[in-house]
Parts: C-alpha cells; sequence; structure tokens
C-alpha cells in the first residue's frame, strides 16, 4: 500500500523535532526537496508532515483530489488566542461551509470590484500621508491595509491616525506574528502542553495566547456592537457586516447563532486580510528600493500612459502590463505567507506511488512554488519581464498560487490583488523610492531579510520617499483636499 514519501534522516521517537529549522521553513524545506524530491515528508513524534513544493503535487492533491484535503489540522495555539471559530482555522463541516460562505459571497471578482471606489480614496490617503511624514511610511502602509478591510467589514472609514481601530488592528497584528507558524509552534507539536502555565519555562507561547485574548475579543465584541447600534440608528454605511445582517432580518433568521456566525466572519477578515495586505505593500515598497531600475522602467511606462497631469485608477489598469507584472514580480519575490495555510488527510491516499496517511498535514511551500526554476527561469532574479509574452519576455505564469488552491483559496485574493495594484501604481506615479543616506551622507543598503511567521515582512528597514515632483506632490493634495480627507 505504498511508503511515505521520503525525507531527511530523523530520529525513531522524535521525528524531525531536533532538525526542524526554527525560522524561515520555507527557505529549509525548498532545500530539503532538492534532495528528497517534490514531495517529502518529515514527522514530529510519529505525526507525519507531508510537504508539496511543486505548483503541479499542490494542484493534483488540492484541487483535483479536493474532497480529502478540505480539512484543516487543529491549531491549539490560534484556539488559544480566541481565533478557533474563524474560517481559516475551522476543520471541515458545518460551521467551515456557512463561514466560508458567508466570506466568499460579496467577495468574488465582481463582488470585490465593489470596493474599487474606497481603494482609491485610502490609497490616496496614503500618499497624502507619505508626502507628510515619509520616515513613517511602515506605518503608513499598515493603516492603509487596516482602512481597506475596516471600511469593506463595518463601513467605518478611517482618516485619522489616532482612529481606534487602527490600534486595535496594530494589537491583532502584534499577535498573529507573535503567534509563530500554525502548525509548528511547541503546543503544535506537543498540545498537552495547552495546560502549562504561562510562567513555565520556555512556554513563551502561554503568555503570548494569554496577552492575545483581551485584544482579540475587543476587536471581535466592539466593531460588531457600533455597527449594530449605527443599525439600530439608521446611520449605518453599507458594509460586509450591515448587509448580511439585513439579510438575516429579511430571511427572518435572526437566531443568535446565525448572528454570531456573521460577527466571527466579519471579524475574520482583518484576521485573515489585514496583515497579509500590509506584508505585500511593504514588499513592494523594499522591492523598489532594491531594484531602482525596475522602478524607473515602471514610472516611464505610467508616465506614457498616464502622463503627469492626473492621478491613476483602475481603469488604467489593462494599458498598463509592466506595472502588473511588477506588482506580481513582488509578490513572487517574497509572498507573504511563505508555506500557505497546513491542510489535513481525510483519508489515506496514494500519489505517485507515495502514501499520505489519514490524518497527516499536508502543506504546500509557497516557497518552493514560486521558486520553482521548471515554471520560473532563474528564479532568484527579480525579472517582471518573465510575465510578459515573447519576445520582450518570457510568457510565465503569474503567481497566483501564493493565494492556494482548491476549495480553501484564499478568498480575500481579488480584493488583495487590487489594494497592492493601485498603491503600486499610486506609488510609483508620484514618489521615488531611493536609499536613505547617513549622517556621514553614505548610502544606507538595508539587509535583504524579512521576518518568519505566518506571514513574514521586511525586517525593518530605511528608505527614502520623496514626490518625483511639485506637480505631483499637488495632484496628490488637490485629490486628498477635494475629498474632504484631511487628517
Ligand atoms: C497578499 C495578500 C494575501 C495573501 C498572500 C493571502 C494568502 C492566503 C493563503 C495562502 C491562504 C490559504 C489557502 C489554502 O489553504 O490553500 C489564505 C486563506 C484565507 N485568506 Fe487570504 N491572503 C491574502 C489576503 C487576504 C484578504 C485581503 C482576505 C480577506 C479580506 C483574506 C482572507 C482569507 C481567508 C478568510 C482565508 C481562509 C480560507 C479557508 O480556510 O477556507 N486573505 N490566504
Amino acid at each position: 500500500a505504498g511508503s511515505l514519501p521520503p525525507g531527511p534522516p530523523g530520529d525513531p521517537i522524535i521525528g524531525h523535532l531536533r532538525t526542524l529549522p526554527r525560522e524561515n521553513y520555507g527557505e529549509k524545506y525548498y532545500e530539503w526537496s532538492k534532495i528528497y524530491g517534490d514531495v517529502f515528508s518529515i514527522n514530529i513524534l510519529g505525526r507525519p508532515i507531508i510537504i508539496l513544493n511543486t505548483v503541479q503535487a499542490a494542484s493534483d492533491l488540492f484541487d483535483k483530489r479536493s474532497s480529502t484535503y478540505n480539512d484543516r489540522p487543529y491549531f491549539p495555539m490560534q484556539d488559544l488566542m480566541g481565533w478557533g471559530d474563524t474560517l481559516a482555522f475551522l476543520p471541515f463541516g458545518e460551521k467551515f461551509q456557512l463561514q466560508r460562505k458567508l466570506i466568499q459571497t460579496p467577495l468574488t471578482r465582481p463582488g470585490a470590484a465593489m470596493f474599487r471606489g474606497q481603494q482609491v480614496i485610502q490609497a490616496r490617503i496614503m500618499m497624502s500621508k507619505l508626502l507628510k511624514n515619509p520616515k513613517h511610511f511602515e506605518h503608513i502602509a499598515m493603516r492603509y491595509a487596516t482602512a481597506i478591510i475596516i471600511e469593506m467589514a463595518y463601513g467605518h472609514r478611517v482618516v485619522s491616525d489616532d482612529d481606534v481601530y487602527v490600534e486595535i488592528a496594530e494589537g491583532i497584528n502584534k499577535t498573529i506574528t507573535d503567534a509563530g507558524t500554525p502548525g509548528m509552534t511547541p503546543v503544535d507539536v506537543f498540545p498537552i502542553l495547552r495546560h502549562v502555565p504561562a510562567w513555565f519555562p520556555g512556554a513563551w507561547f502561554a503568555k503570548v495566547a494569554r496577552d492575545a485574548v483581551p485584544v482579540v475579543t475587543k476587536f471581535r465584541n466592539f466593531p460588531f456592537q457600533e455597527v449594530q447600534r449605527q443599525m439600530a440608528e439608521g446611520t449605518a454605511t453599507a458594509s460586509f457586516l450591515s448587509m448580511h445582517l439585513e439579510e438575516l432580518a429579511r430571511q427572518g433568521k435572526e437566531s443568535p447563532e446565525d448572528i454570531n456566525a456573521i460577527k466571527v466572519a466579519a471579524f475574520h477578515l482583518f484576521g485573515a486580510g489585514g496583515d497579509t495586505t500590509f506584508s505585500a505593500i511593504l514588499t513592494f515598497i523594499f522591492a523598489m528600493l532594491n531594484y531602482p531600475e525596475i522602478q524607473k522602467k515602471a514610472q516611464k511606462e505610467i508616465d506614457d500612459v498616464i502622463g503627469n497631469d492626473r492621478l491613476p485608477d483602475f481603469s488604467d489598469r489593462e494599458s498598463l502590463p509592466y506595472v502588473d507584472a511588477v506588482m506580481w514580480e513582488t509578490i513572487r519575490w517574497h509572498q507573504a505567507g511563505p508555506i500557505g495555510m497546513p491542510r489535513r488527510a481525510m483519508q489515506d491516499e496514494i500519489y505517485n506511488g507515495m502514501l499520505i496517511p489519514k490524518g497527516a498535514m499536508v502543506i504546500s511551500n509557497m516557497r518552493a512554488l514560486t521558486w520553482d526554476e521548471n515554471v520560473y527561469a532563474e528564479p532568484h532574479k527579480f525579472w517582471p519581464e518573465r510575465y510578459l509574452p515573447k519576445p520582450v519576455g518570457n510568457a510565465e505564469p503569474p503567481p497566483t498560487m501564493i493565494f492556494g488552491h482548491g476549495r480553501r483559496i484564499c478568498p480575500g485574493r481579488y480584493l488583495a490583488e487590487a489594494s497592492l495594484w493601485i498603491v503600486a501604481t499610486h506609488l510609483l506615479t508620484t514618489f521615488n523610492v531611493t536609499r536613505a543616506r547617513d549622517a556621514q551622507g553614505r548610502e544606507i543598503v538595508p539587509p535583504v531579510e524579512f521576518t518568519s511567521a505566518l506571514t513574514t515582512h521586511p525586517k525593518p528597514f530605511e528608505c527614502d520617499i520623496k514626490p518625483r515632483s511639485e506637480k505631483a506632490a499637488s495632484l496628490i493634495r488637490t485629490a486628498v483636499h477635494g475629498e474632504g480627507l484631511e487628517a
């Protein structure tokens, strides 16, 4: 009946517990795939983990045999923190089906397009903040990613910097980072550690979870109560939450369970879509800093197509293939979620003669999928032309697999892509990202290093973000002023 996929040698009892990297799993697994094969396995205390390192394998299992892989393993850490009932962490079953439907329905490609007006406004607010406070670009990008999701989920427009939602969101992002990579923390490996008190040596995760609970609880309840209050007063703006609640009322199905399901779905949007979008935008700024020639070339395309009398809009996307290619290359270069989200096999299966046993954790290693040299020529090179048609480019496929596969594919992908595109295009149109200089006037060259958790970000870096011209600066000021959005 086949044996497990090959893998690195491990201890007969503890398996690969000690060989597992402490960070950058994606890269380590990518190296192991070169030695042990595209599909290889490790085990921790006898629990098999199967790692897929090509789009072919991920698609064969998660798309074509999806009924076996729609499940997720149990994530004790995220459960302790208060995320256990949210879509990304739910096992396959009724709750999953309901959450998936609630989240997916308004975020289809045409559904996501409804939020474009908000994205344009928020991109312009972001540019205006960069004009005033360029050194705070990291915070400004975080604020943008937050604002997009909060407005969509709750109808609240974040304009000012000390908005309470931004504060809560920062707290949430910190808990996500502190929690490490789902499936890989000590408590995932030894679920018994759930019961260990926070002071226990090495039990950092218990403290992280304990500190996260009030932050998560506040985010779960506060915006929901606000929208309920606004709906009662008749002042609510249309949003994911208000539309779902109105629909329930229309159907006369306002049971506490149904209302709670909607509350959970709205609250999950930020957890799933905030930090990932933020990571992609920060990575874009970092890529432009590291590849000035590419930045110039994208700016030239914009100058030729849009000119310098107006700001870009979504209607320009078709006419800017190079900018599109730069965006895709950014997310291929360093994707926000390097090892995706683990699945769990729901039955024994044989794949290419190898056994994938029921209960195994199955991971599609995004890092290897996006660095596969059979798909991407010289994968380590930042080369946007690769997506352009031949002979200018190499006609390689855009790396849409960073959003996953099958029935658990990221439901926020259209929204995420548009959030990134509109910011990238505004930034290229109006600003230059260049190296900052130290007190002696020498260029600061930050190392290309990324943090390691469920989502990754470039490690804090310095750069100069200056308007390309006085004209560009005034276009931003006029746009923001015209909308009455100065804060
Ligand atoms: C650059 C941005 C983003 C990236 C790279 C990303 C990537 C991913 C990946 C890899 C998964 C796991 C898919 C799988 O198991 O095959 C996922 C799941 C998910 N994403 Fe995203 N995502 C992004 C933005 C967003 C946004 C903006 C939202 C919502 C507004 C969102 C909502 C979700 C949800 C709810 C899930 C769980 C789906 C499930 O388990 O059924 N994501 N995402």
